[in-house]
C-alpha cells in the first residue's frame, strides 16, 4: 500500500467560506496541513491548541493525586471555560433539522471534541434528556439480513448496495457502516456532507487502524499490535476487492484510495454504536451513527446513557437518575462496560489511567486477605460490582481510583470469613506481589518517567502515537499504583 499518498477532499469553512484542501494523508509523521494556518474556525485548529494548552496541566498533575473516578478523559482538570467552544454552524446544522441539546454545549479538549454542561444539571428521580437526535439524520443499519438501513438513501441497484450486501451483518459492521457513510457523504444534499467537516482528520483520530508500523512498536504490546495489522489488512483487502478498476465512477469516487476506505472504517469504530431500536413493530438490533451523540467521550464512571424513544423515531441522551452535574463538567457515557484498556485501544484507540477492569497477570500463589485488604481502600460491593465507599473515606484521601479498583478485581485474594490476616503470612505474601510487579515493569524497556517525559517533550507527536505511549504508561502506572497500595496494606493492615 502507497502510505504516502494525499487525498484531497476540498471542503468549504462555514465561517470563513475558505476552500481547505482537506488533507487525507495517512502518513502520521505528516506536518500539520497549511489550511490551519489559514482558517481559525475549523475544528483542527481547536483540537491541536487545545491539546498542547491541556497537556503542560496535565503533566503537572501526580497521576495519584487524580480524584476517584474522574480522570477518564483528563478534560475534568481543566476548567471548560478554556476548551474551545464549537463552532455555532455545528449547532445550526443540526437545529434546523430538529437536532435538539439543553443545557450541554460541544467543546475541544485535550481528547478532541466532548459535550459540557453548560449550566448545573440538578438530581432529579427521572433520567433528564439532554440530546434529541431524529432517526433522519443518524445513518442506521440493522445487524441482521435482510440488512436495513435509515435513512433510504441507496438505491437498490446500486452497486455499494451490492458491496454492503455481500458483507457479514456480525463480523463486518465496521466495513459495512463505513460503506454507508461513504455514501453519505457522496450523496447529493445529505446532512453527513456537513457533519463530516467536524469529524476528525486521519491527523486527529486515534484509532489503531491509523498507526504507523513506528507507532505500534510505541504500545509494547506485541499482541496488539498484531491484533491491529490483521485488522489493517482485513480493511485493505475488503476495499481491494471492491474498489479496483473495473469498478463504475459512482462507488470508485467514495474511496478513491485505500486511505480514505481505513480512515471510514476507523470512523465506523470510533464513533458507531450498537443498538436496540423499535421503529414502528420492527425491532431492530442496528449499528448507527448518531451525530452529536458521538461527541460524548467515554468514562468508567458515566453520568450519561443513551435511549432510543420509538414514539417519534429519536435517539436520546440522558443523565442518570439522581445524577447532579454541574456547569462545566464532562458529560459522558460508558463505550464498553467491563473492558480492560487494550480493547479500548483495540477499538478506540486510547486507554485509561484508572480503568476499574484493568487486569494484571499474577503468576504465582501468594495471596492477599480480601477482606481486609478492601477495608483498607473503603472499597464495597460484590465482585463484579465493587465502588469506593467514598462516605467512609478520609477528606481528601483521593488515593483510590478506578485502578485500586482494579488492583481489588485481580489481585489473587483469600478470605475465610472473620479469621483475620495472619501478619507474618501477608506480609510475606505483599512482598512476592510486589516482586512480580517489579518483574512485569522490568519487561518494558522504559519507565513510567521516561514516557512522562517523552510525551512531554514532544507536543507535535501524532495523536496515535501519543495514544500508544499512554497506553504503556497507564499500564506501568497501574503496576505502580498495586505496588503502592499493597505498601499502604501493609502498613495500614499489619502495623
Ligand atoms: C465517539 S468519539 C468521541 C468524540 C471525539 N472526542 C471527537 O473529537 O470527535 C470517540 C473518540 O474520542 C476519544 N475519546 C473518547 N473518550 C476518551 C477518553 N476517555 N480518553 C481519551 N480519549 C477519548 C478517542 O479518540 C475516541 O476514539
Amino acid at each position: 500500500m502507497a502510505s504516502s499518498i494525499f487525498l484531497q477532499r476540498s471542503v468549504n469553512c462555514f465561517i470563513c467560506n475558505y476552500q481547505l484542501g482537506k488533507n487525507l494523508k495517512n502518513g502520521l509523521a505528516a506536518t500539520k496541513p497549511n489550511f490551519t494556518e489559514k482558517c481559525t474556525s475549523s475544528r483542527k485548529i481547536g483540537g491541536i491548541k487545545a491539546r498542547l494548552a491541556v497537556d503542560s496541566m496535565e503533566t503537572a498533575t501526580s497521576p495519584t493525586a487524580f480524584p476517584f473516578f474522574q480522570t477518564e478523559s483528563q478534560q475534568e482538570d481543566t476548567p471548560a471555560s478554556k476548551l474551545e467552544l464549537a463552532d455555532p454552524e455545528f449547532y445550526k446544522m443540526g437545529f434546523v433539522r430538529s437536532m435538539r441539546a439543553y443545557g450541554v454545549e460541544f467543546r475541544e479538549g485535550p481528547n478532541g471534541f466532548g459535550v459540557f454542561a453548560s449550566k448545573d444539571i440538578e438530581p432529579t428521580r427521572r433520567a433528564k434528556v439532554v440530546m434529541e437526535i431524529p432517526l433522519e439524520l443518524m445513518l442506521t443499519l440493522s445487524q441482521k439480513t435482510p440488512w436495513m438501513f435509515f435513512p433510504d438513501i441507496i438505491p437498490v441497484g446500486h452497486p455499494i448496495f451490492d458491496i454492503i450486501n455481500s458483507t457479514h451483518p456480525e463480523t463486518d459492521w465496521d466495513l459495512r457502516t463505513a460503506c454507508l457513510l461513504l455514501y453519505a457523504f457522496d450523496h447529493d444534499k445529505n446532512f453527513w456532507q456537513l457533519y463530516g467537516d467536524f469529524l476528525p482528520s486521519v491527523e486527529e483520530c486515534t484509532s489503531l487502524l491509523l498507526a504507523t508500523e513506528d507507532d505500534l512498536k510505541e504500545l509494547h504490546d506485541e499482541n496488539l499490535a498484531s491484533t491491529m495489522r490483521k485488522e489493517k489488512a482485513r480493511t485493505l483487502e475488503f476495499w481491494e476487492k471492491n474498489w479496483h478498476s473495473a469498478m463504475p465512477l459512482k462507488v470508485k469516487r467514495l474511496a478513491r484510495d485505500p486511505e480514505r476506505f481505513i480512515w471510514a472504517v476507523s470512523m465506523a469504530q470510533t464513533r458507531h454504536i450498537n443498538f436496540r431500536i423499535r421503529v414502528g413493530s420492527l425491532v431492530q438490533d442496528a449499528n448507527m451513527f448518531a451525530p452529536y451523540a458521538d461527541m460524548l467521550n467515554h468514562s468508567c464512571q458515566p453520568n450519561c446513557f443513551f435511549h432510543w424513544r420509538f414514539r417519534d423515531r429519536m435517539f436520546e441522551v440522558m443523565t442518570n437518575a439522581g445524577q447532579r452535574i454541574k456547569k462545566g463538567e464532562e458529560m459522558t457515557v460508558n463505550y464498553m462496560r467491563g473492558q480492560r484498556n487494550n480493547m479500548l485501544m483495540q477499538r478506540y484507540g486510547f486507554s485509561s489511567l484508572s480503568n476499574p477492569w484493568d487486569v494484571l497477570p499474577f503468576s504465582g500463589n501468594a495471596r492477599i486477605h480480601l477482606d481486609s485488604f478492601l477495608s483498607v481502600f473503603n472499597i464495597s460491593g460484590s465482585h463484579e460490582d465493587y465502588y469506593h465507599n467514598a462516605k467512609f473515606a478520609n477528606e481528601g484521601d483521593s488515593f483510590v481510583d478506578g485502578a485500586v479498583l482494579a488492583a481489588a478485581r485481580t489481585l489473587p485474594t483469600w478470605s475465610e470469613g472473620d479469621i483475620p490476616p495472619i501478619p507474618s503470612f501477608e506480609i510475606k505474601a505483599v512482598k512476592t506481589l510486589q516482586e512480580e510487579c517489579q518483574q512485569i515493569l522490568a519487561q518494558y524497556s522504559t519507565t513510567s518517567k521516561q514516557d512522562q517525559h517523552i510525551l512531554d517533550s514532544t507536543p507535535e507527536m501524532s495523536w496515535t502515537r501519543e495514544a500508544a505511549i499512554k497506553y504503556r504508561l497507564h499500564k506501568k502506572l497501574f503496576v505502580e499504583k498495586v505496588i503502592e497500595a499493597l505498601d499502604i496494606y501493609q502498613d495500614r493492615i499489619l502495623f
